[in-house]
Formats: structure tokens, sequence, C-alpha cells
């Protein structure tokens, strides 16, 4: 089957990000989808820009009027941002009848009543993963997997700059200033980071969740909206000391007289999973009444997280529309004749890092000769820690333990060092080993 063509308006962070993904993947994105799909159209202001991310293989245009009007594009995907211009794209989609993906959370909250409705009359989808806590797949939880549950409420840090902001405040004393223009320089902030600080970005965001959670229209208009530019640098040193993290939370809860919709900072309980989210992480609490609570946990903002997002948008239109109805959500995720013979590896041949505990003859030379052992198998040391004698069996005991941490090795060089050491006349019990995952 030909691909379905993708029409990119917009090439900035979230667009390149979009492109090279699905470059990078496409084959395995083929398989997912049933169909390839290849964005053969792109507009961009800077033409030399665009094509120095696009390569000679795709059209690059100045004029997005010129993507809508194309009638090879299937999806028009708007990733310009913005209430102006960008408005205008995706209502000129639909009117073509072309499915629209896109990242822009303002557009939505603001004129989603409006642009879901246009959409509705010419059946076409309007799809947004990106556009609410960037790379976690909240939309689909919600929307999906959640589908059963009167949802209570939703909690969540949903503006990554806010949270970089307050993290890098907190823990290197840098100043407001100095740290919003370093989430400028990585691609988190919006085009006007007073949407960022201010809360806006977070009310955009949760009052789509309020939509999808309550079923009713986006109203970000009744959202309350108070952002960080307020916060003391001493409310957060007093909020540490009382045993609370600040955090800018939106929230939207089911309350006894309706739906309260609201940003602000936060206090929040330092053992609380959302008091430990740092830097441009985000992270949505969601209260079901049959499941309970859910957090769902990712990157928030940036190019590749943003665009893994556009891209499963991209990928559940080409499964909707795909001729073949009982293969358009296949079952194992691949196709059925898509999927490949992969094996499953050996645990000798598995790549992960060691607990070894050792107990053994409190004498000299014991250390060098276990070390020595694993550095001659090649295996490299991470940390070592050597009890007392006392501690480990008493007074006047004359066994200790060796506790040693690896750095990444094969499982199948670490069995056969391991049988080494046991049949050391110092080593004195069965060496405990347990496998250690960073799990970064
Ligand atoms: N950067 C991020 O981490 C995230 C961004 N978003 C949203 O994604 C959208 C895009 O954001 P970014 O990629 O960060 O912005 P960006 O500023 O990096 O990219 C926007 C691009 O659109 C281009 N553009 C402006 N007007 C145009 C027009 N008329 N025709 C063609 N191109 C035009 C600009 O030159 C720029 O290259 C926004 O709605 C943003 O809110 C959503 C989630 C995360
Ligand atoms: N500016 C936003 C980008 C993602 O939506 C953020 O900081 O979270
Ligand atoms: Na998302």
């Amino acid at each position: 089957m030909k691909p379905i063509q993708v029409g990119l308006l917009g090439i900035g962070t979230v667009g390149s990000g979009t492109f090279n993904v699905l470059q990078r993947n496409q084959e395995e994105i083929k398989r997912r989808a049933g169909r390839g799909i290849e964005v053969t159209m792109v507009a961009a202001r800077n033409l030399e820009r665009a094509r120095s991310i696009v390569g000679d293989g795709v059209q690059v245009v100045v004029d997005a009027r010129a993507v809508i009007a194309n009638p090879e594009i299937d999806i028009v995907v708007e990733l310009i941002g913005g209430y102006g211009i960008a408005k205008e794209l995706v209502l000129e989609a639909i009117a073509a009848g072309k499915h629209v993906v896109t990242a822009n959370k303002a557009l939505l909250a603001v004129h989603g009543t409006e642009i879901f409705a246009a959409a509705q009359t010419k059946g076409v989808m309007v799809a947004f993963e990106a556009a609410v806590a960037g790379g976690i797949p909240i939309i689909k939880a919600l929307r999906e997997g959640l589908t059963a549950n009167s949802i209570q409420w939703i909690a969540g840090i949903i503006n990554g700059t806010t949270n970089f902001i307050l993290s890098e405040m907190r823990d290197k004393g840098l100043d407001f200033a100095t740290v919003l223009q370093e989430a400028q320089r990585l691609g988190y902030a919006e085009a006007d980071p007073t949407f960022d600080i201010e809360g806006v970005d977070a009310a955009h965001k949760v009052t789509l969740m309020s939509a999808i959670a309550f079923g009713m229209p986006v109203q970000f208009d009744r959202a309350h909206v108070e952002g960080i530019t307020k916060l003391a640098a001493q409310d957060i040193k007093y909020a540490e000391q009382l045993g609370y993290r600040i955090k800018l939370l939106g929230i939207t809860r089911r309350a006894k007289d309706g739906i309260e919709l609201r940003v602000h900072p936060s206090l929040v309980p330092a053992k609380r999973l959302l008091a430990n989210v740092e830097g441009a992480m985000n992270a949505v609490v969601v209260h079901g009444d049959a499941v309970g609570t859910t957090l769902y946990y990712g990157k928030g903002a940036g190019s590749e997280p943003t665009a893994s997002s556009v891209i499963a948008d991209l990928v559940d239109i080409t499964r909707l529309h795909s001729a073949d109805a009982a293969h358009r959500v296949p079952y194992l995720a691949f196709h059925p004749n898509a999927m490949s013979d992969l094996v499953v590896v050996p645990m000798r041949e598995v790549v992960t890092s060691y607990y070894l505990r050792l107990r053994v003859a409190d004498e000299a030379g014991v250390l060098a000769q276990v070390t020595g052992l694993l550095a001659t198998a090649g295996i490299s040391i991470d940390a070592v820690l050597q009890r007392e004698a006392d501690e480990v069996g008493g007074e006047g005991s004359t066994q200790t333990d060796l506790i040693i941490l690896t750095h990444n090795t094969r499982e199948g060089t670490l069995d056969d060092a391991m049988a080494q050491l046991q049949s050391l006349p110092t080593v004195l019990a069965p060496i405990v080993r347990i496998r250690k995952e960073e799990l970064a």
C-alpha cells in the first residue's frame, strides 16, 4: 500500500524531532502502522534551515497553504504554535478534508470547541497527544486506558520549564532568570516564556485533560491561573524544612457542584512521588473510581519526546483509516505479517551490573586476590566495601564480608569469574550475587 503522506507546517524544535524520528524508525513504524508514513512536504519560514533538516527528497515551501492544497497530503501536522496563523491553517486543513495532528495546546484549549466541531462536520481526526505532557501518553491513557472509570481527580506537573526552574533554583541555588534562559536554550520554553512562568501553558494542558476526563467542553477562560513568578526563595526553603516541596501543579477535580480547574504553586509532601519529579520531567496522577490512583511520568518537553507523541497520533490515524478493519489495531502492536523472529537473549549474554557479597577469611591479600581475579576477567569494579570482621562474626572473628559493585559486564563472564572466586580457599561461603539496574 502507498505510504500515507504527511505535510509538516513548521519545522522548529518539535517539527525537526518529528521528521528525524520518523526517518530513523521508519521501518518499525511501518510494521506497527501497517503502512509507511512519509513526510513529503514541509512548510517553513526559513527554507535553507528546513532543507538542512529534511534533505532533497522532501518538498519545502514557504506557503503553508500549498501543503493544505496538495491533494496527495493525507495528514497535516501543525507545529507552528500560537492562536494566529496556526488556527487559520488548522481550520483550512480540516475544511480541505485533511486529518490534523497538532502539539498546540494553546490553540486547542482556547479554540478547541470550534476546531473539534469543524472536524466532526468533515469527519476528520484532530489528534493532540503531544499537546499535554509532551512525550507522556496521557491523552491515550485518559481516553482509552481509563475509559471504564469515573475520573475523580487529576493533578500533575505539566510544565517542564517551570519544574526545571524550581529544581535548578533549589538544587544549584541559581537565579530565576539564568535558569529560564537555560530552559529556552534547551527548547523547553514556549515562544513567549511568560506562558510557562505565569502558569498559562499548564492551564492550557489541564483544561484539555479536564475535557477528556469529565466530558465537558474546553473552558480555558474558567481556569484559575497562577505561575511561579511570585514565589520567594525563602518559602521554598521553609517548605523544605517542614517536609514539603513546592511544585507548580495543574489540578482538575470532580467537586460537589462542578469541576475544579486550577494551576498554582502547591506544597506537596516530600515523600510523594510528585515531589521528586525534577527538571523538565512531567508527571500526572490520575485517580479513577475503579482503578484508584495511577501515575504517568516522563519527558514533558523537548524535540524528540514531543515528536514521540506526534508520531503516535500519525500511527493512530493511519491505523484507523486502514482498509483492512481486522488489522486496524494489531493484537501485538505490530501487524501480523510484519512480526520478526527475534530471539530471546540467553542469560549468559545479558549485560548488566552486579552486587556481590563474599564471606572471606579476614587475612592480608584477600581483597587484592579477589579484585585481581575480577580485573583479569575484564570485570570493572564500581565500588568495594569491606566490613570489619568483628561486625560480621563478633569479636575475634576470622571472617569478614567483602561487598563489590561491578560496572556493566556480560553475565557469562561474571558467572565464570564467580566460579573461580568460589573455589578460592579464602572464600568461605556461597557468593551472593544480585543484579543491579540503574534504570536511568
Ligand atoms: N518545544 C516543546 O518542548 C513542545 C512544544 N509544543 C508545542 O509545539 C508547537 C511547536 O513548538 P516548537 O517546535 O517548540 O516551536 P519552534 O518555535 O521551535 O518552531 C515553530 C516553527 O514554526 C515556524 N513557523 C512560524 N510561522 C510559520 C508559518 N506561517 N509557516 C511555516 N512555518 C512557520 C517557525 O519559523 C519555527 O521554525 C507549539 O504549539 C508548542 O506549544 C508542545 C509540547 C512540547
Ligand atoms: N513549554 C512547555 C513545552 C511543552 O509543552 C513546557 O515547558 O512544558
Ligand atoms: Na502527551
